[in-house]
């Protein structure tokens, strides 16, 4: 239709737009004349009935009128601003401080460029049904192929996003900032085939590439005594890019391509230079509570499924291997005392070994090597303690006796920790936090301290610190892991939606899967401290003062914040099967007591991973303690020929192509446990028959390759120990009540 005088007419009749101060007394006038030009923007640009405009301007004079006269008229304005107006054209107020209040892009690439991970924050309307617990992110970088035109995210657009054209703006462009709340008041969607003012004038050009990650926790970089660390880089490609959720005009190009959150950056450590995160004063809009882990799930699980390959580099698949900052605490292994064994690989079968709870013998690391430890795995992400008062501490490593505990805090690091405090964790967090940990500091001073000590040595594990890129497959998990339990925790001010932080997390399926190296990563990323208690133990050797083991753990858990609180087999302590007179029941009271207390704590940081092979002996009304429950399931051929490859790379071996895919075809239904076995028992092969005598002075050059046959020798020796009865249970359980099918 024609644009002619009369509208105009129209329209003043029913708005003063004279008005051209921007005083809070016109503010009521400028906003009108917001509208009216909008309006007119899309009238005139639409093919909709001179009737039906009128109709829409004078529904929403109605409406707007009231808001704007309203006691709360600036943040009523706020709200609604981008799901009307925004809907329209992306035209914005001129009034600037709205705009900046509210406009999403100023803020997303100051967002993402400080998390280097592609966060967005933008959450598309359709996304808006998915779960409180269910991470925004998931959703934001699921929901991202309505730019469906692009490479990397046509195969999601199809499946997620049929219904949306692409390459076209459409109304979830300009409401894909909102956070749900923000769209409670219905808004007509008159889509503006025309792209925003500010994009045709090139105001809204999607940030340069970030910087490549400097902060990426791996450690190894560059360290000639690790270099067998890493998996191969097929599996693993490097994050490309990360960039905002729209492209003006048309598909982005693949390096802007939102890409959802990728693997979990360590926060910007205080001492790195230039570090600028704390100074933007933009608020990043808080991501859609979603309800439904289950769309998150199958959406990433569509994700994965539809050639992640070109999109994993900035998600699941995250390259640690790129760009790590040698100033990255998490790269501070660099002193060569430190034995490659120590490194923490994952593979590592000592320091496996040396990790298990409770067990006597354990020798415990040097204190040099504690303190590398705790330097690595204990700032990572988070400060693994601090505390207000500096050298007012004892340590609570190992040996170290209950005498000088005063506080969790390393004297030297005291500073650093507060510093990365203050950038990991936010406003009253911060108080609260240390508030906690004193109060913890207070109760454990009073505790048993032979009690106390026992933990601190024994269950305040000193282990290598784990790598995602450890952790063969697993992709969609580690994905979850990330983007549900991880970034909530690291940035809570990002999702302030989300009622409760996740601090509890089941991790189920079959034996030896990879359920300790995940919690033991989770530690190492948060940088927090981690604690093993063994549910075994618990109730057979420690069962007299086994509530008291608990309990002091997690006083230790608080007062050594941001830990991560790993109990295996945890059905033994929670099972539906105890009888009333079990004196596990004392365990199982003390567990719950102290499960409540995280779950409802705002101010302490730990994280509780339980693990469990038999999910079905968790009561239906103990459930609800985990507030994820993920299946780990036994490695695909792809984990297992990673799980090989790693293990037959610290070795001379000599096998084909043909050889190894007969090896990972032959290793069907292997746990991640059993194929580390089978490898280990195959590689000491050349070594028999070599008479005992000679074995002291042979060089290992002189040794035979490692080859098929020696596998072949020892096949005979596994099984898989799991029935195909027991998988289907672990699937029908992960449908009825997992987080990630
Ligand atoms: N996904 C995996 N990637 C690499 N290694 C793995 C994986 N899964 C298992 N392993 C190997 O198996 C060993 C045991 O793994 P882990 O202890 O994490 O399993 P688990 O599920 O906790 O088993 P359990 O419950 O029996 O203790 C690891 O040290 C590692 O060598």
């Amino acid at each position: 239709m024609q644009w002619t005088p009369e509208h105009t007419q129209w329209a003043e009749q029913h708005f003063d737009i004279s008005s051209t101060t921007r005083s809070p007394a016109h503010k009521v006038e400028a906003y009108r004349g917001h509208l009216q030009r909008t309006y007119q923007y899309a009238w005139a640009n639409d093919d909709i009935s001179a009737l039906t405009a009128s109709n829409l301007l004078k529904k929403y004079a109605e409406k707007y009128s009231g808001i704007l006269e309203g006691p709360n008229e600036r943040a009523l304005l706020c709200s609604y601003s981008d799901s009307t107006t925004g809907l329209m054209n992306g035209r914005k107020s001129e009034n600037e401080s709205w705009q900046e209040g509210i406009y999403p892009m100023n803020c997303a690439p100051d967002v993402i460029s400080v998390s280097k991970a592609g966060m967005t924050a933008a959450l598309p309307p359709t996304d808006v049904s998915a779960s409180i617990g269910s991470s925004p992110g998931v959703a934001s970088s699921l929901s991202e192929p309505s730019f469906s035109s692009s490479n990397c995210g046509s195969h999601t657009a199809t499946t997620l996003h049929s219904g949306l054209p692409s390459q076209e703006y459409t109304a979830s462009y300009n409401g894909s900032y909102l956070h749900s709340s923000y769209s409670g008041q219905n808004t007509p969607a008159l889509p503006s085939p025309h792209p925003s003012p500010l994009h045709s004038a090139g105001l809204l050009q999607p940030p340069p590439p970030p910087a490549p990650p400097t902060l990426v926790p791996s450690y190894n970089a560059g360290s000639p005594n690790l270099p067998n660390y890493n998996y191969p880089p097929t599996g693993y490609p490097s994050q490309t890019a990360v960039g905002p959720s729209y492209s003006p005009g048309g598909p982005p190009p693949s390096a802007y391509l939102p890409s959802g959150i990728a693997a979990p950056t360590p926060l910007p450590p205080s001492t790195l230079p230039g570090y600028t995160y704390q100074s933007h004063n933009h608020t990043p809009i808080a991501p859609t509570p979603l309800n439904g882990s289950t769309s998150n799930s199958l959406k990433r699980k569509a994700f994965y499924m539809s050639g992640h390959e070109d999109m994993d580099s900035s998600y699941g698949n995250f390259n640690y291997n790129q760009q790590r900052s040698s100033q990255s605490p998490m790269y501070r292994i660099t002193d060569s005392s430190v034995s490659d064994s120590n490194r923490g690989n994952g593979f590592e079968r000592n320091a496996e070994a040396s990790s298990l709870a409770f067990k006597p013998t354990k020798q415990p690391l040097s204190s040099d090597q504690q303190r590398k430890y705790s330097m690595h795995s204990g700032r990572a992400l988070t400060p693994p303690s601090y505390g207000s008062t500096k050298n007012s501490v004892g340590d609570l490593r190992a040996g170290e006796p209950y005498s000088k505990f005063g506080s969790p805090i390393m004297s030297e690091q005291t500073e650093e920790h507060r510093q990365h405090l203050s950038h990991s964790l936010t406003g009253p967090d911060i108080g609260t936090a240390t508030s906690s940990i004193h109060a913890a500091e207070e109760q454990l001073k009073n505790s048993d301290s032979n009690l106390v000590e026992m933990v601190t040595s024994e269950i305040l594990q000193q282990v290598p610190p784990v790598d995602w890129s450890d952790i063969a497959g697993l992709d969609m998990i580690k994905a979850a892991i990330k983007e549900e339990i991880l970034w909530p925790i690291l940035r809570p001010d990002m999702f302030s939606g989300l009622a409760t932080l996740p601090r509890s997390l089941l991790l189920f399926g079959p034996q030896g899967t990879g359920r300790t190296l995940l919690a033991r990563c989770m530690a190492s990323q948060f940088g927090a401290a981690f604690m093993r208690l063994s549910s075994s133990s618990l109730v057979t050797k420690w069962l007299g003062e086994g509530d008291k083991i608990i309990q002091a753990s997690f006083l230790v858990a608080r007062c050594r914040q941001p830990a991560v609180v790993f109990i295996s087999e945890v059905d033994l302590l929670l099972s539906a099967q105890l009888s009333e007179e079990s004196p596990v029941n004392r365990l199982k009271a003390e567990l719950l007591m102290q499960l409540d207390s995280i779950l409802t704590s705002v101010e302490d940081h730990v994280l509780v991973v339980c693990s469990t092979n038999k999910p079905e002996e968790i009561p239906e009304s103990l459930r609800r303690y985990f507030t994820k429950r993920l299946l780990i399931p036994l490695p695909d051929g792809t984990a297992r020929h990673q799980i090989i490859s790693q293990l037959l790379s610290q070795n001379n071996y000599c096998l084909s192509d043909k050889e190894m895919s007969l090896l990972v075809q032959r290793t069907e239904g292997f746990s991640g446990l059993d194929v580390a076995q089978l490898c280990q028992e195959a590689v000491v092969g050349p070594l028999h028959g070599i008479p005992g005598a000679d074995l002291s002075s042979i060089h290992p050059s002189q040794m035979r390759l490692v080859s098929y046959q020696d596998f072949d020798n020892v096949f005979c020796k596994f099984q898989p120990n799991i029935s195909q009865k027991e998988l289907d249970m672990y699937t029908e359980w992960n449908k009825m009540f997992g987080c990630c099918q």
